[in-house]
């Protein structure tokens, strides 16, 4: 006797196939409006219209056959029929949510070219008329090649024509499609599924088609990548023109405080302290709060607008291509604000060598606490010349400072996912939200957050560690003749550093910004200001850190430095961050020894190739 037919039923996560499930079997299956409630496999059984018995099985809901978590793999094992002990489905009942046509659509198009019979339920009719979208089924049905039906599980409509199709599908000798099976390319399904849903749609209100148009624009494969890159340059321009005004304004506040302040106070150690070490310390690295503002003010606008999924889409290619997860995009995204909560949000990366690959490499991608230092250093040695109208060399430079730490992080991605850490990869797809405009007062409460981040940094580790910097610069005190920076504690520290790091074009006065810039790069600053107002004394008067820097520098010597800060491991919450989710320290030690030696190779190179074309 033949066994009962069976009946996958399969699609998006929230599309309602429990509800159909439920409605066509009578069972009792959790629904629910989000997505992820079903996680396992459920049978039912009910007859066809022609009164033979048939069993369907309801399945988690899977964004594509390349399964991201356990429970989208139960769905990939059942409808290829890799589950022990459960047969290959005879049929398939895709089921996708209408109003959501062109993601729904993607996975269905897998689905299809999988070669079974299939009947698609085009589900949520009734919401998405009542969204004013009208859908030609007719069409649907011709881009896909298999029969459509409209249906409101929780209404039971559409069941009958369900149960009809099934049943012909199932009694009919069982035609296998030819096809080349499914395509596992997002942008490609994205594609297809986009141009099927735009097709099959006769009218849909505005706000729908706009967001239609925009992806086709911003999803292109071509301009896609272009229009984001042009968008990152824009963020990167603006960190240094808008900030123009505020910064200045900040740096004369804290300059002429900071000179106040040293002025009716008595000559001694509480003084100095005061002046050198919290005013040039800590005062440089506090100047930088417009430009850190400036950049949050574009990832959050970003983000909140619904482009920045679209832009994890985008990257998602050029990342696989690197052995990395597209959910890796969200943590190397958050480490543009620091590498810790980006490293914590690589819990979401279910596969373990995929989420080790994005720990190792978050590192690389610029963080914050870099911009202090980047932005001193271009300040300082790059001129503010224009390239062209609205594009100035500052934020050029700047823009391949972080361009530099991306493909850093592609690179060690490669060559992690070949050497240290093999295996991994595989697509991802998710929900493409809908645009909307930024709502001025998340924005502003980001912003805020942020702004409080940095002066909550400036006021704990910051303050701290050039305290303690100060300190060990300030004594012994320098005799007659004798340079302050000679004579100190931490004179003789950076001696020692000194010699590992003069061939890379390293000076003194950075080699003892090194050690102390281990607890937060921005320290780097502050300590660079703080030597410098103790060597200084009295007799040099107003000069911001800026003015002081270009006369000691070299321009191959600045160059160097900023690329070191590209790759150098600076920074010892992440160390620490790295230690705890990876459970040990063979991890975190892998990773500040491969990074600090890109970051010699890469400043060496850097510094070499200056003194080559007399820049030293
Ligand atoms: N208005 C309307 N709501 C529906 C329809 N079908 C399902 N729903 C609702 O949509 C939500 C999702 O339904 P589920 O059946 O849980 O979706 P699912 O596809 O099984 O989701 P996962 O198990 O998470 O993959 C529930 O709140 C349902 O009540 C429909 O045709 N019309
Ligand atoms: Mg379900």
């Amino acid at each position: 006797m033949n066994p009962v037919p069976l009946v996958a039923v399969a699609g998006n996560p929230n599309a309602g196939k429990s509800a159909l499930f439920n409605a066509l079997t009578g069972a009792r299956q959790k629904v629910g409006n989000y997505p992820g409630v079903t996680v396992e496999r459920h049978v039912g059984r009910t007859t066809l219209p022609d009164g033979a018995p048939v069993e369907l099985v309801d399945l988690p809901g899977a964004y594509g056959l390349d399964p991201t978590s356990p429970d989208e793999a139960v769905t990939r094992d059942v409808l290829l029929g890799k589950q022990k002990g459960e047969r290959l489905p005879n049929a398939l009942l895709i089921v996708v949510d209408a109003s959501n046509l062109d993601n729904h659509l993607r996975f269905a198009l897998q689905l299809i070219d999988l070669g079974l019979p299939t009947v698609v339920a085009l589900n949520m009719i009734d919401l998405a008329k009542r969204d004013g979208l009208e859908l030609d089924v007719g069409r649907l049905e011709a881009e896909l090649g298999v029969p459509v039906v409209e249906t409101v599980a929780v209404r039971k409509r559409g069941l009958a024509e369900i149960m009809a199709q099934l049943n012909e599908m199932l009694i009919a000798p069982r035609k296998i499609r030819a096809g080349e099976g499914p395509s596992h390319d997002p942008l490609a399904l994205q594609r297809r599924a986009r141009e099927i849903a735009m097709a099959a749609i006769i009218r849909e209100t505005p706000v729908r088609r706009i967001t239609h148009r925009l992806d086709g624009l911003l999803l292109h494969p071509i301009a896609g990548p272009i229009i984001l890159a042009a968008v990152l340059f824009l963020m990167f321009q603006a960190v240094f023109s808008w900030s123009v005004i505020p910064a200045d304004a900040l740096e004369a506040a804290t300059l002429s405080l900071g000179q106040a302040i040293g002025d009716v106070l008595p000559h001694g150690v509480f003084r100095s302290m005061l002046v050198d070490g919290v005013f040039a310390g800590v005062g440089a690295v506090i100047v930088f709060l417009p430009q850190i503002l400036i950049l949050f003010l574009f990832i959050l606008v970003l983000e909140s607008s619904g482009y920045m999924v679209r832009a994890a889409f985008i990257m998602d290619r050029l990342m696989s291509h690197a052995g990395l997860s597209g959910r890796a995009f969200i943590p190397l995204l958050s480490s543009f604000a620091c590498a810790v909560p980006g490293i914590m949000a690589t819990r979401t990366i279910d596969d373990p060598k995929d989420r080790l690959t994005t720990i190792l490499v978050a590192p690389l991608m610029t963080c914050s606490a870099r911009l202090p230092v980047y932005t001193l250093i271009i300040g300082a040695f790059i001129p503010a010349r224009s390239l062209a109208p609205g594009i100035g060399l500052q934020g050029v430079v700047m823009f391949g400072l972080y361009l530099s730490g991306i493909f850093g992080a592609l690179l060690a991605a490669i060559v992690l996912s070949k050497t240290a850490v093999k295996g991994g990869g595989g697509a991802f797809m998710m929900e493409l939200p809908k645009y909307q405009l930024p709502r001025v007062s998340d924005v502003a409460i980001g912003l805020w957050q942020r702004a409080m981040i940095f002066l909550k940094r400036a006021g704990t580790i910051i303050l701290s560690t050039t305290i303690i910097l100060w300190a060990l610069a300030s004594f012994p005190q320098a005799g007659p003749g004798e340079k302050q920076s000679d004579v100190s504690i931490a004179g003789h520290i950076a001696d020692g550093i000194h010699t590992v790091v003069a061939p890379i074009g390293f000076n003194k006065d950075i080699s003892m910004a090194l050690l102390p810039a281990m607890a937060a790069r921005e320290v780097a600053v502050a300590a660079i200001g703080t030597v410098y107002s103790l060597d200084a004394g009295n007799d040099q008067g107003l000069q911001t850190l800026e003015q002081r820097l270009s006369g000691r520098w070299s321009l191959a010597t600045a160059l160097a430095f900023l690329a070191w800060f590209v790759f150098a491991p600076q920074c010892i919450s992440t160390i620490a961050v790295t230690r705890r989710e990876t459970n040990g320290w063979k991890w975190p030690i892998f990773m500040v020894s491969y990074l600090f030696v890109l970051a010699y190779i890469a400043a060496g190179a850097t510094y070499w190739t200056a003194v080559a074309f007399g820049l030293g």
